[in-house]
């Protein structure tokens, strides 16, 4: 089974509620929506085809344990995703998605789910349905300094806790650190359970591929 493949990196996660854990990311070419705020346009219609047996020698050279499935959107290529995990089952494997397409056959082969909604591209029926299906989930959402669309999702669904991060758009370090703080601020009024987690690959390494 063929798969077009943007990059293979090893890094630690930079995002959401499990920060900070060593992690070989597979990003996986294509997605169905068009954010202006992306930081992966190379991502959304690359091509470069690769097999499960070539994706694992890759990997295999990591001494890592976690493998994150992102993108791009992942769950386009749900059918590949579902194959390579059941072949390579000793590793734990997480998913970063947008939430608008459900993943039917790889969505039990998560040990955990991150869905970061965009607001102008929300289905219901698509997050509810992730929810009640996978084993374990978040909710991540890339906030500017309003944020009243998320905290109003947050409520549709029930939500009893989300993760907010700040999207860096053009800013330099410390503009992007003085608006984290701005959110933060902000955040301090709202009676949600809500972290605020900038994304920390950004500061450690810059805005580059492969980290
Ligand atoms: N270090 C690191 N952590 C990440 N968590 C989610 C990422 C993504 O691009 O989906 C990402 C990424 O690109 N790098
Ligand atoms: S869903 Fe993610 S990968 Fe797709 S365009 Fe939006 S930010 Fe980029
Ligand atoms: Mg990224």
């Amino acid at each position: 089974m063929i798969v077009d493949v943007s990059e293979i990196f090893y890094s630690i996660q930079g995002e959401g509620s499990k920060i900070g854990y060593k992690a070989i990311f597979i990003r996986l070419c294509g997605c169905n929506l068009k954010c202006p705020f992306c930081d992966t346009k190379y991502a959304l219609s690359c091509k470069n085809p690769m097999n499960a047996h070539e994706i694992y020698e890759k990997i295999s050279r990591f001494p890592a344990k976690n493998i994150i499935f992102t993108g791009g959107e992942p769950t386009l290529k749900d059918n590949f995703m579902a194959y390579f995990m059941k072949k390579y089952n000793n590793y734990s494997y997480f998913l970063e998605t947008n939430g608008t397409l459900f993943p039917k056959k790889s969505i039990n082969l998560f040990s955990h789910i991150v869905v970061s909604p965009k607001m102008f591209a929300i289905n219901l029926d698509v997050l509810k349905s992730l929810i009640k299906y996978s084993i374990s989930i978040e909710f991540k959402f890339v906030v500017d300094e309003n944020f009243t669309k998320e905290l109003e999702l947050m409520e549709e669904l029930g939500l009893k806790e989300a993760t907010f991060q700040p999207v860096w758009l053009n800013d330099s370090m410390e503009s992007y650190i003085k608006k984290t703080v701005r959110i933060i601020e902000k955040l301090k009024d709202i009676p949600y359970n809500i972290r605020i987690i900038p994304q920390i690959h950004k500061i450690l390494y810059g805005q580059k591929k492969g980290v």
